[in-house]
């Protein structure tokens, strides 16, 4: 299905058989049924599809914020379905970078310290640490903001800074959720290009929901999501 290969030979994320209900009352929706794909490092995968198909449940699966009904996941080898909740937030604070369709950013915080954060619990905020966070910065135009708070940016500012805080512990995953749907087009372009340019750098698998056809299309990989299964290139 792809055509990178991790350096053990193994895909760093299998996805296998994945399904979800959810029960409504009397009713079971069957949102995820028998999803399953594999994913390298280096690879930025758009997912597309209908309006209530399920991507951000796929998204929050994949990021341990949500379980499968049933069906596995493994990223490198680990399954942190098979974890307890201690070891699952440790698994998502180390392993899995996040970009929202809001930029969830801590308005007290400055744009740097936003950006720092997602670091104290896994490394501390070492000069490593620091360098990386001013490189990103750097990297997406945002060095002149960086004692800024939120409020005092663009939209657009706003999720370079995002995309900035999902990068800084090198996730092996990243996982956005429509992360330029609240910017106007020129903006979501720009922003949507450092996305992927940024995670390719940090040897990341971005996986990218968005409903932008546009977007979509700039993506070397493209799935689409529709009656619980997930299609290649369509
Ligand atoms: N906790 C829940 N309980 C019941 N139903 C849920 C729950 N979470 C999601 N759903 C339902 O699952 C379906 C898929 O939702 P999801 O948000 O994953 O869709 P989506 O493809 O991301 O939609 P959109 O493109 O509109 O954001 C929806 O019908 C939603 O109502």
């Amino acid at each position: 299905m792809t055509n990178l290969t991790a350096p053990s030979g193994h895909p760093a994320l299998v996805v296998q058989d994945l399904s979800r209900e959810f029960s409504n009352g009397s009713e079971t929706l069957h949102i995820l049924q028998g999803v399953g794909f594999t994913a390298n490092t280096g690879e930025a995968i758009a997912i597309t599809g209908p309006s209530g198909c399920g991507k951000s449940t796929l998204l929050q699966i994949l990021g341990v914020l949500d379980h499968p009904t049933s069906g596995t996941v493994s990223l490198e080898g680990e399954d942190p379905f098979a974890m307890d909740v201690t070891q699952q937030a440790q698994f998502r604070n180390e392993k899995i970078g996040f970009i929202f369709q809001d930029h969830h950013l801590l308005p007290q915080l400055t744009v740097l310290e936003n950006v720092l954060l997602p670091a104290l619990p896994h490394r501390g905020i070492s000069n490593e640490v620091r360098e990386r966070a001013l490189m990103l910065l750097d990297q997406v135009g945002l060095t002149a903001r960086m004692d800024h708070k939120p409020a005092q940016l663009s939209g657009g500012e706003r999720q370079r800074t995002a995309v900035c805080r999902a990068l800084i512990n090198r996730p092996r995953l990243l996982l956005a959720d429509e992360p330029t749907g609240n910017l106007d087009p020129a903006t979501a372009e720009t922003v949507g290009k450092l996305l992927v340019a940024l995670a390719l750098e940090s040897h990341s698998i971005l996986l990218c929901v968005t409903h932008s056809e546009a977007m979509a299309q700039s993506y070397p990989r493209r799935c689409y999501l529709k009656a619980g299964q997930l299609v290649e290139n369509p």
